[in-house]
């Protein structure tokens, strides 16, 4: 089922949360809604699961207008931050509450919680009440409750956010099963986790301010982020401002051939694992800081001429690192940069 926003605007008294909002998510598509605390992520979710009404734009379900529908006449399964398991049931009736609303036959309700506490792994829990667990097992019923209906549309507002690094592993691989299995689902994500985007969306819709800034696949925004703050925001990536020339451009009077720069387009965007260390030539600079990583160590490096730019570059743990102080040559391989216009602030 497609889930179309058509621009969208939500205020809340003064504060504008949403404004002129357009995405739409064909059905088999998962789509991550990106951005910092506050830019409008949940509140779009809340008007596509009809939490909040919109006080401008559309919102469409395989093509109908349910903009003025209730929340439950949707069918849409809802996993968002507030939307609470229902403390008086026992774990089984919460997941399979949806099923049993639909006078569903007792032995299907009964197979499919089993299926849906199996798939979370809570099945051990079955009888306990919400109290009786803690907060990422109460994340883990929400979304098998989410799921228990087989919605064609599936809308999770940050719902690894309470569980520990491994359990959020496992979560996300949980996800991409259900993917494969249920191949029809519309599935929207809201993360400001961009590694969390980049292992489940197809697409990912950065935002900022109440707006959408780029909406592209996940590979392409990643590698070819097209604005500064995507670039930033997806990943850390190094913004260095250049002046183009004919054949390319330049870095602190360094030339850097076969890069094409459009008009406007004066930042160099590279992420800290393209930069090579380990080549004769290169643009000339020192190293004034590292940090391990674990699989990395990552060195701060200023660019001798620029004085107020330090480049961050990942080198692979199983490779010598050049001490603090030293001189070294960053050679910036023309496949890995992208050239992006400067914030407009
Ligand atoms: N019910 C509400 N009443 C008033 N303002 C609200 C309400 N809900 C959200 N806002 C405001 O709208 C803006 C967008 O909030 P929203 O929750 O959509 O952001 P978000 O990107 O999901 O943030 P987070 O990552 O922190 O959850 C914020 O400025 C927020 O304070």
């Amino acid at each position: 089922m497609t889930v179309q926003l058509e621009d969208v605007t939500v205020n809340f008294g003064r504060t504008c949360a949403l404004e002129g909002f357009d995405l739409s998510v064909a059905a088999g598509e998962t789509v991550a809604l990106l951005g910092p605390s506050g830019s409008g992520k949940s509140t779009a979710l809340k008007a596509v699961a009809g939490f909040v009404r919109p006080s401008r734009g559309r919102i469409r379900l395989a093509g109908r207008d349910v903009t003025d529908l209730p929340p439950a006449k949707r069918g849409i399964g809802v996993v968002v931050q507030q939307y609470a398991l229902f403390p008086h049931l026992r774990v089984a009736e919460n997941v399979g509450f949806g099923l049993k609303a639909a006078r569903r036959p007792k032995a299907e309700v009964a197979k499919r919680v089993a299926e849906m506490l199996e798939m979370v792994g809570m099945t051990a829990y079955a009888r306990r009440f919400p109290r009786e667990l803690s907060g990422g097992q109460q994340q883990r019923v929400a979304i098998a409750r989410a799921l228990a209906i087989q919605p064609p549309v599936l809308l999770l507002d940050e719902p690894l956010a309470a569980l520990d690094a491994q359990l959020r592993a496992d979560m996300l691989g949980e996800l991409q099963k259900l993917r494969r299995e249920v191949p029809d689902i519309a599935i929207v994500y809201v993360t400001h986790d961009q590694s969390e985007a980049l292992a489940l969306a197809d697409r990912i819709a950065v935002m900022r301010d109440a707006r959408l800034v780029d909406v592209a696949p996940s590979a392409e925004l990643y590698e070819k982020p097209p604005s500064a703050f995507t670039a930033a925001f997806l990943g850390g990536a190094n913004l260095l401002p250049v002046e183009p020339f004919e054949g390319g451009v330049r870095l602190a009077g360094q030339a850097l051939p076969g890069l094409q720069a459009a008009p406007g387009n004066n930042l160099l965007c590279i992420r800290p694992h393209a930069i090579r260390l380990d080549r004769p030539t290169g643009v000339p600079g020192r190293v004034v800081g590292m940090q391990w990583r674990g699989a990395t160590n990552q060195l701060m490096c200023t660019v001798d001429g620029l004085a107020d730019v330090s480049v961050r570059v990942d080198v692979a743990a199983d490779r010598a690192v050049p001490a603090l102080g030293t001189q070294v040559l960053m050679e910036f391989p023309v496949e890995a940069c992208s050239l992006v216009p400067a914030e407009q602030n």
